[in-house]
């Protein structure tokens, strides 16, 4: 059997700050610097689990619902949910914290998934991950479908295999499979 390594061993916690150059001209955090600090945590979370270098492959729909204010300290927080064979699903969530206010509001979340790869670039084995928390096996147990979902939205999935998404929408006629 190969390593198995729990979800927590994975965790990052990343704090960064708001400055004058992350911002917009509403002095908001720009989506694209957010977007960097994901990649950023996510990797690390993905090396953490996998001990190898990484790439991102993919991020999921990230919407920008609630606006980072200049001077706010931003926390990231990511965990491998599942991995696969090469690749590992990480989930991420974000804090923006207004200190002299004392409030802190949950902003975002987002999933990537980082493919592990050797020194040439080729995807390269991972090791298992094995929740432990109720979160932690709920986010497991969601990433399966998941991951057939972007597989199939990137054309790497004939939607006919997507299994596991068609019995939670119930989408066997509409995704092409054959009726008993
Ligand atoms: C001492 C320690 C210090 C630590 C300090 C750390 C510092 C850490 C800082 C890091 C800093 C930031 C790091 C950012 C990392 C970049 O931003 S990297 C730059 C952006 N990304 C890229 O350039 C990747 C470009 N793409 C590729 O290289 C290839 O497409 C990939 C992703 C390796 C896949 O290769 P492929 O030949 O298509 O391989 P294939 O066998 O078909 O698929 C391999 C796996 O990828 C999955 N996959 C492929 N495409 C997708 C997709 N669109 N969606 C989901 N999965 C996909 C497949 O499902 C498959 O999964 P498994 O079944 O193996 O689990």
């Amino acid at each position: 059997m190969g390593k198995v390594k729990r979800a927590q061993e994975s965790e990052v916690i990343m704090t960064e700050m708001v400055l004058p150059n992350d911002t917009n001209t509403l002095n908001n955090l720009m989506g694209g610097k957010l977007m960097h600090w994901l990649d950023v945590v996510g990797a690390i979370a993905a090396q953490k689990h996998s001990n190898r270098i990484v790439v991102t492959a993919s991020a999921d729909s990230i919407s920008f619902q609630h606006p980072i204010a200049l001077g706010n300290v931003v926390t990231l927080k990511a965990q491998v949910t599942r991995s696969f064979n090469s690749s590992m699903e990480v989930y991420i969530e974000v804090w923006a914290e207004d200190i002299p206010a004392n409030k802190k509001t949950k902003t975002h979340r987002a999933f990537f998934t980082f493919v592990a790869v050797d020194q040439n670039g080729r995807p390269i084995e991972v090791p298992k991950l094995e929740p432990t928390t109720d979160e932690e096996k709920e986010l497991f147990d969601g990433a399966l479908r998941r991951r057939q979902l972007r597989l199939v939205l990137s054309k790497r999935m004939d939607p006919k295999d997507a299994v596991e998404l068609k019995s939670i929408f119930g989408l066997e006629e509409a995704l092409g499979a054959k009726k008993e």
